[in-house]
């Protein structure tokens, strides 16, 4: 009998792909979910990974992923719930419209998907089972320019206490909280250096540590609660 897959939603690029393809080379069966086609999707497909389209950025595409996910698989050895929007907050018209996405992409998908699929996790034979958060070190300390972001993964940080509390001693929930861990497209090095200046550590490590952290988590049979930061030593500063 084949394992049981392990979820990870925006799961075609960065942390999320470098997870995925970290998890297949670790021989897990893979599941992600994404919201645009794009070629690179190929070379995850052709490792066997399935892939979900997913917007959830309302309700319905929420419960409509959740329905595929359903059909697609009985089981879930995780759920890591990675998909993410980086949005500054908007001054005009659509600030609004911007915060209420943010909170469906961040607060609202993981808890409905965590709250219908702890079936399947519950259905996964091996000993322990997990939900992970990826949130970030923002959420201790807000932003000028990414409040509503900051807010909605603050409240996504929460939701991990209240969903370990729900869900031990089957499932175990957890959260990393990143700082910076790899640049943006349009970053420049004037960013870069600024950024780096912000944490002790005063570098850009990249998704390795992402993975590490990941990999922790869910071979350790005794943490559940916890808000892992990977930041740097950004609280230093
Ligand atoms: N990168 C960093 O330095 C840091 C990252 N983090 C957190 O780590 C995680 C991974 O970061 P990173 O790899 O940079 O993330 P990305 O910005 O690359 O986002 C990951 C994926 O989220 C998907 N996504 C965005 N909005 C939606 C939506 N409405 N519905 C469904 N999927 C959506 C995107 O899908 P698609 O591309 O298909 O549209 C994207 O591929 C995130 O949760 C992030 O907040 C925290 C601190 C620092
Ligand atoms: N969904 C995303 N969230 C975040 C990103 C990103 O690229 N996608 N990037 C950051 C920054 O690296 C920030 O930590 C720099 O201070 C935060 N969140």
């Amino acid at each position: 009998m084949s394992a049981s897959p392990i979820l990870i939603t925006g799961g075609a690029q960065r942390l999320g792909r470098h997870c995925a393809e970290r998890l297949l080379d670790d021989g897990h069966p893979v599941v992600i979910s994404y919201r645009r086609e794009r070629d690179e999707l190929e070379t995850l497909r052709r490792r066997g990974v399935v892939t979900l389209q997913a917007d959830f950025s309302t309700e319905a595409g929420i419960l409509d992923f959740i329905a595929r996910l359903k059909a697609e698989t009985s089981s879930l050895r995780a759920i890591v719930h990675n998909a993410s929007d980086w949005a500054p907050d908007s001054l005009e018209q659509d600030a609004g419209a911007n915060f209420e996405r943010l909170f469906r992409v961040h607060m609202q998908a993981p808890y409905l998907i965590n709250l219908q699929c702890r079936e399947l996790l519950e259905a996964c034979p091996e000993p322990q089972r997990d939900i992970v958060h990826m949130t970030d070190f923002v959420v201790r300390k807000g932003s000028k320019k990414h409040a509503a972001y900051a807010a909605t993964k603050a409240g996504l940080d929460n939701l991990t206490l209240s969903f370990a509390a729900m869900y031990a001693p089957s499932i175990q929930v957890n959260a990393i909280a990143p700082a910076l861990i790899m640049l943006g497209k349009g970053d420049d090095a004037a960013y870069a250096e600024k950024a780096m200046a912000k944490s002790a550590m005063g570098m850009i490590p990249g998704p390795g540590v992402i993975y590490q952290s990941l990999r922790y988590l869910l071979d350790n049979r005794y943490v559940t609660g916890v808000i892992l930061p990977v930041d740097g030593g950004r609280h230093l500063r």
